[in-house]
């Protein structure tokens, strides 16, 4: 992928830029309870506004289908935001229309606006270029900084861009970064972690893996979809039959690539998906009829460890087991350890894999903590995104 040029490529003072942000947060009681991706954007709009532009941000949050909810304003997000920026942020109600342009036009050099829920209008999701003509009228240049929704060809994240100059801003530039030097020009020995429990997600990012790491460690749900194509019972686990076949060539690939394919030797079963459970461990090839493997076992969380601090880099993506209920949260809490304890370069991807490193108290501890899921998966999964496709080459 070439270049995209960013903020710093341009000239900002004066101008009107309709600033893409992703500030789809956590939300509990109106309040914004993990304001990461608000941090995240900071950088980008403080240097913006200091080189003298008008800063108009945009974002969506939910999915609200096209109608104003009220549970979905963003104005929560933008009273965090000026306390973060310690500046004012004049949140307004709609995101198009005459009090969005009369209150632009009132904008000095430097003031931060920001723009109500732009998924409150149907044709962001279609990207109606109706809407996206509307968006593009409020300003002279478009940044995109939402790295999180650069996977969606968006009225405000794509759209826009057929109007008006398009660069990035510096989180959509670090991650681009981040990610494209792990794929293209890795540290070796390169490990991938994958778990979760998306399991025809991520498949087809194991694909492409396979073509770049020395090590694919495979756990979480996604791992008896595996030991399953492995010829072993599952009982009860999360197991996707019709990607069973895919397993097994995966198997077969990372063989012929040399690569080294890590599958659980052990598990911590239950009789029950609860917390409250009958619990224990078993070898991977004793799991009982009618139990389910809802953590990696011991054994297994040791040899991943040590795999850990043994390699130079390594991206991670979806915990290892249901890290959520306590007597299934060791493989998880192991494997985050060794990543805080590794000297290897740590990126984790993953709404998950994130509250997992935060519960775990080691987020401090990774180099880099994408902002992204589905964004950064589909990244490194080798496709195109659409939000960054659109933005101007270096
Ligand atoms: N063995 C398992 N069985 C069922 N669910 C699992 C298992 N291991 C992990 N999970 C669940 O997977 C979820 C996260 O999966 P996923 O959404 O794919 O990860 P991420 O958000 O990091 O991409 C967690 O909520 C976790 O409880
Ligand atoms: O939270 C997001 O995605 P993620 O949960 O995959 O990180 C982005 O803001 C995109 O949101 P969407 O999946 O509703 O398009």
């Amino acid at each position: 992928m070439k270049a995209k040029q960013t903020i710093k490529d341009i000239d900002l003072n004066g101008k009107r830029v309709f600033c893409r942000v992703d500030f789809n947060v956590p939300m509990e009681n109106g309040n914004v309870s993990d304001d990461t991706r608000i941090r995240a954007a900071i950088p980008t709009i403080e240097y913006m506004a200091e080189k003298g532009a008008k800063v108009i941000l945009a974002s969506h949050l939910g999915r609200p289908k096209g109608e104003a909810k009220d549970e979905l304003r963003l104005t929560a997000a933008g009273e965090r935001l000026a306390e973060l920026l310690q500046k004012d942020v004049k949140k307004l109600d709609e995101s198009i229309g005459e009090n969005v342009e009369k209150a632009v036009a009132e904008m000095k050099n430097g003031d931060i606006l920001l723009l109500e829920n732009v998924r409150f209008h149907a044709g962001e999701e279609k990207n109606d270029a109706e809407l996206a003509k509307q968006f593009a009228t409020l300003a002279d240049v478009f940044v995109n900084d939402a790295f999180g929704a650069a996977h969606r060809a968006h009225a405000s994240t794509a759209g826009i861009a057929e109007f008006i100059p398009a660069v990035s801003g510096f989180l959509m530039e670090k991650e681009l970064d981040v990610l494209g030097k792990a794929l293209s020009n890795p540290e070796r020995p390169f490990t991938a972690i994958i778990g979760g429990a998306k399991v025809k997600d991520k498949i087809g990012v194991i694909d492409n893996l396979l073509d770049n790491v020395d090590n694919l460690l495979i756990g979480g749900g996604l791992s008896y979809t595996f030991t399953k194509a492995e010829g072993y019972e599952t009982g009860n686990s999360l197991v996707e039959e019709d990607k069973i076949e895919l397993a097994q060539s995966f198997i077969q690939k990372a063989k012929e690539k040399n690569v080294k394919l890590y599958l659980p030797v052990d598990a911590v079963v239950a009789d029950a998906f609860s917390e409250s459970a009958t619990v224990k461990t078993v070898k991977i090839d004793e799991i009982p009829e009618g139990w389910m493997g809802l953590d990696i076992g011991p054994a297994t969380a040791e040899m991943y460890a040590d795999v850990i601090k043994n390699s130079k880099l390594v991206i991670w993506n979806g915990p290892m087991g249901v890290f959520e209920m306590e007597p299934f949260a060791n493989g998880t809490k192991q494997v985050a350890v060794a990543m805080a304890e590794t000297e290897a370069y740590t990126v984790i991807g993953g709404g998950d894999s994130a509250a997992a490193v935060e519960k775990f108290d080691v987020a401090d501890k990774m180099d880099h903590v994408s902002t992204g899921g589905g964004a950064s998966l589909e990244f490194m999964e080798g496709k195109e995104l659409p939000g960054v496709t659109v933005l101007q080459d270096k």
